[in-house]
């Protein structure tokens, strides 16, 4: 259905207006600031017939794309186009045409269901549940009392998850949580350190927590920190390996590990931490490349804690949310995720991470080459003159420019 200019809108209104939407685009042309004349909203509707003054149709188009245009601007609500719905937390013009198509992202609240591992087995460390008729698994670190830090034990249920979610071919977003709101993840379990890492059931110890990180990024689906309250020491590296984070206002950030003895400050409270440890892995690499060399020495230095607007300003975290609002804004934006190509999302997170991840990282991309790939016609024939035993033809391929 085509939308014209309404005939009751008289010749003189419609000359206001593109005087004004002349005048709107010469200042932003020039980045200046423009005052907008006080126009009504051209009242766009279908009708079969046009005739307005003396402008010709390829004028009145242009009026009416540039009216349209501003109006999406200066009018987001009401809409112009009624039927459109409106995608609230998008920093986007709100009547785009990805949204005209696409509608409203579903704020309806999400029903977790919990799920086991790939034996059947329990976790006593971690929650794990998937969403109702969603393809969005939640991962929950659960050992609040000690604000959900983690052992070895720990690490193995979260990667099992991880492995679960990864296999399941209806999920196609991770969350990754801790339980309660005073905190993500405290990092290792200090009570179970010992000199060769952290120990629980076994004789010796271990840094497994690396495991979960490399896993994390090579996963071919996006995985979504959910932060609230502390993501400080291996849980704070944690959150920053994950593709996005969405922080609750109460979310504090740091590095604790350099710290020798005493003091680290945020918003004027000293904390009294003493660890002793360090991450110069992906917990100093990835830090440099998401808030830049300085910021990450600083963090590393001086061991300082960042509320969530900091953080957010720093580059650590993707938005910034009211607590009650935590866990439907972080679904939200899974289900944003899951509308979109999957395998264009899988290819996105490897090429993204190439560079960074060196020569593991190209062969995470290459990896992806061969698996679109093997879904070609051109593959296709070599495998089938394989198993014909006959030479392959490839002529019939065209060698693209
Ligand atoms: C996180 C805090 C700032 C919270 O302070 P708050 O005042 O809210 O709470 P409490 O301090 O009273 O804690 C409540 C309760 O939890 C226990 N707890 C908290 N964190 C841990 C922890 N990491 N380990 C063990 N226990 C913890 C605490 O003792 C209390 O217990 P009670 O029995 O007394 O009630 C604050 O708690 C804090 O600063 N925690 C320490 C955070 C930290 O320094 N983490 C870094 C550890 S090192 C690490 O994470 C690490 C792990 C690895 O596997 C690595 C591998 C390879 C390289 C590096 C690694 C690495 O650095």
């Amino acid at each position: 259905m085509r939308l014209l200019l309404s005939s009751a809108d008289t010749g003189e209104e419609l000359i206001r207006w593109q005087r004004a939407t002349s005048d709107y685009r010469r200042c932003h042309q020039r980045k200046e600031f423009c005052n907008w004349p006080k126009l009504r909203p051209l009242p766009l509707r279908p009708i079969s017939y046009l005739m307005v003054g003396d402008y010709s149709m390829k004028e009145l188009k242009t009026i009416e794309r540039r009216i349209a245009s501003l109006n999406n601007h200066l009018f987001p609500k009401p809409s112009l186009f009624s039927e459109c719905r409106q995608l609230s937390s998008s920093p986007a013009s709100a009547e785009d045409s990805y949204r005209r198509i696409h509608g409203e992202v579903s704020e309806e609240p999400v029903v977790w269901r919990p799920a086991l591992d790939e034996s059947g087995k329990e976790f006593t460390d971690i929650h794990y549940e998937k969403a109702v008729g969603e393809g969005i698994a939640k991962i929950t670190i659960n050992r609040p009392e000690r604000r959900n830090a983690f052992g070895p034990h720990t690490i193995k249920e979260l990667i099992r998850a991880f492995n679960d979610a990864r296999d399941d071919s209806s999920i196609g977003a991770i969350i990754l949580t801790g339980k309660g709101t005073k905190a993500f993840c405290s990092g290792g379990d200090q009570a179970l350190r010992t000199s060769d890492g952290y120990t629980d059931f076994e004789s010796f110890g271990r840094l497994n927590v690396l495991d979960l990180q490399v896993q994390i990024r090579r996963l071919p689906k996006p995985v979504i920190a959910m932060v609230a309250g502390y993501a400080v020491g291996g849980g704070h590296v944690l959150h920053m390996v994950c593709d996005l984070t969405i922080a609750a206002e109460n979310a504090i950030f740091g590095q604790t590990g350099a710290k020798a003895k005493v003091s680290s400050y945020f918003a004027s409270d000293i904390f009294h931490v003493q660890v002793g440890s360090f991450d110069a892995g992906y917990g100093s690499s990835i830090m440099s490349r998401l808030i830049g060399p300085k910021k990450a020495k600083e963090m590393w230095f001086l061991s300082r804690f960042y509320n969530a607007y900091e953080a957010e300003k720093m580059g650590l975290v993707n938005a910034v949310v009211k607590l009650e609002n935590l866990e439907l804004e972080t679904v939200k934006w899974c289900r944003e995720i899951l509308r979109n190509s999957p395998t264009a999302i899988r290819v996105l997170k490897s090429a993204l991470n190439a560079v960074d991840d060196g020569h593991a990282g190209l062969q995470d991309l290459g990896g992806n080459a061969t698996y679109i790939f093997y879904g070609t016609e051109e593959a296709n024939e070599g495998k089938r003159a394989f198993m014909e035993r006959r030479c392959p033809d490839y002529s019939k391929f065209p060698r693209r420019p």
